[in-house]
């Protein structure tokens, strides 16, 4: 890693573990009045075990002294334990709740945040990661506020202990002090030994997920490849390390607490032998003595600490990696409409835009006029795809200006950028329960059933799709469908969505030439008239352009006419030359079967 890299990662880090600790400051002020009511509820119960020594012992002199009061100081001591009793059982009641509504809380706004994002920054985790970020990792972050809680409450019967031996006798109380260093070092041992080994178990953990993902994505791949053993192996490979994680936490926890189990009794042996003969030289009393032992029980329970402190240490690991998500940039929007019935005129100006450290756009700069199809073509990699991102606003560029109709794509709000800007993709995603409602996704108020249909019908989507059980109505998992297919309904969305400028992105690359050219020629008389621009390796795409936009490592080679291109740039026509043999192979089996036909 060359030093600058090294020096943003560092950055990088900073920054996320400051949204991370303002994330975490966040949910608790949501849940305050609860993280409020759960500190009260353990402070409350830490409190009753304080007295309870206090109480029990001086209960026990004055029955001893058979003092009538003995009777009233049993009830407060039941009462005392009663309280105690009561107060964890609400507490943990409210800390189950608090925890709920602070990982909600914190998944909510990660989920927005990655919603929100340009896709090549969401795309920076893999789905698996980004999932178990947002479930496992949110979960245990969402601990951290009343995890916070108990902590703080858990230091009150140790500290209000020790100061009790100090107040029922110096003697006993220094016996207790002797062992404390032993226990503060058990304590910094653990805290350090557990954050290394949460963060390195939940690295493991997200990478496997990550790999999980990937493979269940690919499964096709790899069972065509047939690699699924080495497939099984790449996502398992770190599972050993997992093991080897999980079981360094136990040890480490097992450990910390058989050690302070073993210190316990020494510390408690020591104040009764030394309260023992304060006891004889009448010092104190029988039930100073027994409180003494009792508080110094409680005090070295100092290690009970350990648990609270190993939640909050996890969940604080676990809100950095649920944090990331939080730092991922917002594509902002700003409140600007676009001039009522603007024609659609896009304008770049000097665009640039860098992918993994390199520009991969360089200085394009172009204006479309209003109702223009332009075809973007150009070898694989040419930046085709990033050029139709930028074009849309699906990602801002890192230098110049995109604007439509004369606003800049920044300024426009997100509802209208979403109304008059519309999408199509080669590998579209359907979202919604039905056929219909996949087709009507979208922004704003949705397509009635009409505009749908129609939207379909244009698309070439509309006889298959009434051919599925319900139709329509047909559920997406009951409607098993081809990649073209798919295609075909991720289309109608877009003209079903279609505004003043329209985005076909390899879009009809799954269909058939003669399906493709149909779907073109509806485009441009059935869909409400506006700008195209349509991404595409087809010859034929070009053709029925008014402009073709011929991108080659990253820049505008040339711009123009098919024809005019074609007849002067023999690397144009270069860019075609495998699709040209494809549409004659076409052509020439169309005619075949037409012959056969006769
Ligand atoms: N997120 C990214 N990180 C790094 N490089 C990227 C990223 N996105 C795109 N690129 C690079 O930018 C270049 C242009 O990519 P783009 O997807 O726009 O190409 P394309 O012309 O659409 O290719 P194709 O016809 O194969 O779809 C490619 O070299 C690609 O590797």
């Amino acid at each position: 890693m060359s030093p600058p890299d090294a020096v943003d990662d560092a950055a990088q880090a900073a920054a996320v573990a400051r949204t991370a600790d303002r994330a975490l400051v966040a949910a608790a002020r949501h849940s305050a009045g609860r993280t409020a009511a759960v500190l009260g509820c353990t402070l409350g119960a830490a409190a009753a075990a304080l007295a309870e020594p206090a109480v029990l012992g001086h209960t026990l002199d004055l029955l001893l002294r058979r003092d009538p009061a003995g009777s009233a100081w049993t009830l407060l001591c039941a009462a005392v334990i009663a309280a105690e009793v009561a107060l964890d059982a609400v507490g943990a009641r409210l800390t189950g709740e608090v925890d709920g509504r602070s990982t909600a809380r914190l998944r909510r706004l990660a989920l927005a945040r990655l919603l929100r994002t340009a896709p090549h920054h969401a795309a920076r985790h893999a789905p698996g990661d980004t999932a178990a970020r947002l479930t496992a990792h949110a979960t245990e972050a969402g601990k951290v506020p009343a995890a916070v809680a108990h902590a703080v409450a858990a230091l009150l019967p140790p500290l209000g202990a020790v100061t009790a031996l100090f107040l029922i006798d110096l003697w006993t109380a220094l016996a207790f002090l002797v062992g404390v260093p032993f226990l503060v070092l058990l304590l910094r041992a653990f805290a350090r030994d557990t954050h290394t080994s949460v963060a390195r178990y939940q690295q493991v953990q997200l990478e496997t997920a990550g790999r999980l993902t990937e493979a269940l994505a690919g499964a096709r791949t790899i069972a065509a490849a047939g690699t699924a053993e080495r497939e099984r192996a790449r996502i398992l490979a770190r599972l050993p390390e997992l093991g080897t994680e999980g079981r360094r936490m136990w040890q480490v926890y097992g450990g910390t607490t058989a050690r302070s189990a073993a210190l316990m009794p020494m510390l408690l042996y020591a104040v009764l032998a030394v309260g023992g003969i304060r006891l004889s030289a009448g010092a104190i009393g029988v039930g100073e003595l027994l409180a003494a032992v009792r508080y110094a029980g409680l005090a070295a329970g100092i290690g009970a600490v350990t648990g609270g402190l190993a939640a909050v240490v996890r969940g604080r690991s676990a809100t950095r990696r649920t944090a990331a998500l939080l730092a991922l940039p917002v594509l902002g929007h700003g409140r600007a409409r676009l001039p009522e019935g603007g024609p659609g005129t896009l304008e770049l100006r000097g665009v640039r835009v860098v992918r993994g450290g390199a520009a991969v756009l360089h200085d394009i700069s172009l204006v479309i006029p209003g109702g223009t199809t332009v075809a973007v073509v150009g070898r694989s990699g040419a930046g085709k795809t990033l050029f139709a991102a930028v074009a849309g606003r699906l990602t801002d560029p890192d230098a110049g200006r995109v604007l439509l109709d004369g606003v800049p794509l920044r300024e426009v709000s997100a509802e209208v950028l979403r109304r008059e800007v519309g999408y199509a993709f080669d590998r579209p995603v359907l979202l919604g329960d039905t056929v219909g409602e996949a087709i009507a996704f979208g922004a704003g108020q949705g397509p009635g059933p009409e505009a749908v249909r129609a939207a379909a019908r244009a698309a070439g989507a509309d006889l298959f799709v009434r051919r599925l059980p319900h139709a329509y109505g047909t559920r997406l998992a009951d409607a098993p469908m081809s990649g073209g297919e798919v295609q075909r309904l991720g289309l109608a969305r877009a003209f079903a969505h279609a505004g003043r400028l329209l985005v076909l992105d390899d879009a009809t690359s799954s269909l058939d030439t003669v399906t493709a050219r149909e779907v073109e020629r509806a485009l441009a008389r059935e869909i409400r008239p506006g700008t195209r621009i349509v991404v595409a390796h087809r010859l034929s795409s070009a053709v029925r352009a008014d402009l073709v936009v011929w991108l080659e490592h990253g820049r505008i080679r040339a711009t123009g006419t098919h024809g005019e291109l074609w007849r002067h740039e023999p690397a144009y026509r270069a860019v075609f030359a495998a699709d040209t043999q494809r549409e004659t192979d076409e052509d020439t089996e169309r005619d075949t079967q037409r012959e056969a036909a006769r």
